[in-house]
């Protein structure tokens, strides 16, 4: 079993607080990956999971049974570091066994939990191996497959990835979700990169000022945002946003004037906001849509097309919208250099944010995703 709940949990360094009323229960089997800007949290809260922090506020049980007291050895929870921190002169099976051999656990035991996990690790044939021999994603296995031993039912990893290259952690990321998929076993994933937390996540926490700003499937994150600062960080490129003024707020609809000053019907429940309130509209890089279905209209001016092959990313500038917007356009689209284009929106595919950021709730449905 490893079901967590975390109730009012709060953390500060001599009077200073870092975070506060972190409220999460993570269901038995779970991938949560927590995420978010740097300074947020997320490493002082994984810490204080694994036992690493003491907890200043709040309540936190495994299984029902209050841990704050726990010391981390005897927490049934194992923790992946950024850095493998391997002993050089161990070979890779001697590595993964250290843990064990401390713990007094009978021999035969270790030789099969250690053969079982380069197993599931893809390690058996570098068992032999010292550090210094592996290369850095085997080493990454290795520090995995020292956790991997303990049999924990939690595990937590702390940016295990970000001292590898690109390529090597899309494939580190591949094979740690196998390995959720076969375990089963509760994991918990600290990253501050958005892409790893969409892809791993059944659920993502993000984090902000010490707090959580959101939690939900990465999908529901994409779609329907709380507020600004989740939309901004979720999702590559970026979400488009332009300031704009409202003119008619509505319970299914609000109409707000944009840049260039055509209109647009927004479906969002804009109650809260008043004609004249000032807003911010967000367009993802691809809700942008052709003719006839247009219903307002952006003038553009091509800055620059980064051409990635599956697709084209149009840098546009926009009157009235500070930096560029981003299009994404279809790989085999050719666009000339400064060519003006038409930038068309609908009113289903667009967010908005009141002046503080809060966002409206969007009446669009997306098939398979809630709110
Ligand atoms: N020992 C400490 N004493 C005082 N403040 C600390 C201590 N450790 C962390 N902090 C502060 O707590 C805040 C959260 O730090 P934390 O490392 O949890 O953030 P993070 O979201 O993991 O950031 P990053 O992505 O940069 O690692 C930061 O403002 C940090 O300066």
């Amino acid at each position: 079993m490893g079901r967590l709940t975390l109730s009012g949990i709060g953390k500060s360094y001599d009077g200073v607080e870092i975070s506060r009323d972190i409220d999460l229960t993570i269901g038995d089997g779970e991938f949560v990956v927590f995420v978010g800007p740097s300074g947020c949290g997320k490493s002082t809260l994984l810490r204080m999971i694994a036992g690493l922090e003491e907890i200043t506020q709040g309540e936190m049980c495994l299984d029902g049974e209050r841990i704050n007291e726990v010391p981390p050895q005897e927490r049934d929870i194992g923790m992946v570091f950024q850095s493998y921190a391997l002993y050089p002169h161990m070979t890779v099976a001697e590595n993964m066994a250290f843990g064990l051999k401390l713990a007094r656990t009978d021999k035969a035991e270790i030789r099969r939990r250690v053969a079982h996990a380069a197993e599931m690790l893809h390690l058996t044939e570098l068992l032999q191996r010292k550090p210094k021999d592996l290369s850095g994603g085997q080493r990454q296995r290795v520090a995995i497959g020292r956790t991997l031993v303990k049999e924990p039912a939690v595990f937590l990893f702390d940016e295990p990835l970000s001292n590898l290259d690109a390529a090597l952690r899309v494939d580190m990321r591949v094979q740690i979700a196998e390995l959720h998929e076969r375990l089963g076993a509760t994991m918990i994933y600290v990253t501050h990169d958005q892409v790893e937390a969409m892809t791993l996540a059944d659920r993502i926490v993000l984090l902000s000022g010490g707090r959580i700003a959101q939690v939900g499937a990465p999908l529901s994150l994409y779609h329907f945002p709380r507020t600004l600062e989740v939309a901004e960080f979720i999702g590559s490129p970026r979400i488009n946003t332009l300031p704009v003024t409202v003119l008619d707020p509505g319970p299914r609809h609000t109409t707000v004037r944009l840049p260039g000053g055509e209109s647009l019907a927004v479906a969002v429940d804009g109650s809260g906001l008043s004609a004249g309130d000032t807003a911010t509209l967000g367009v993802r890089a691809e809700a942008f849509v052709d003719e006839p279905r247009a219903e307002a209209r952006l003038p553009a001016r091509l800055l620059v097309a980064e051409q990635l092959g599956y697709e084209t990313l149009a840098h546009l500038a926009v009157e009235g919208v500070e930096g560029a917007l981003v299009q994404r356009l279809d790989g085999l689209t050719h666009l000339e250099p400064h060519q003006p284009v038409t930038l068309g929106l609908a009113g289903e595919h667009c967010h908005l944010f009141d002046a503080s950021g809060r966002a409206c709730p969007r009446q669009t449905t997306v098939p398979g995703v809630s709110h």
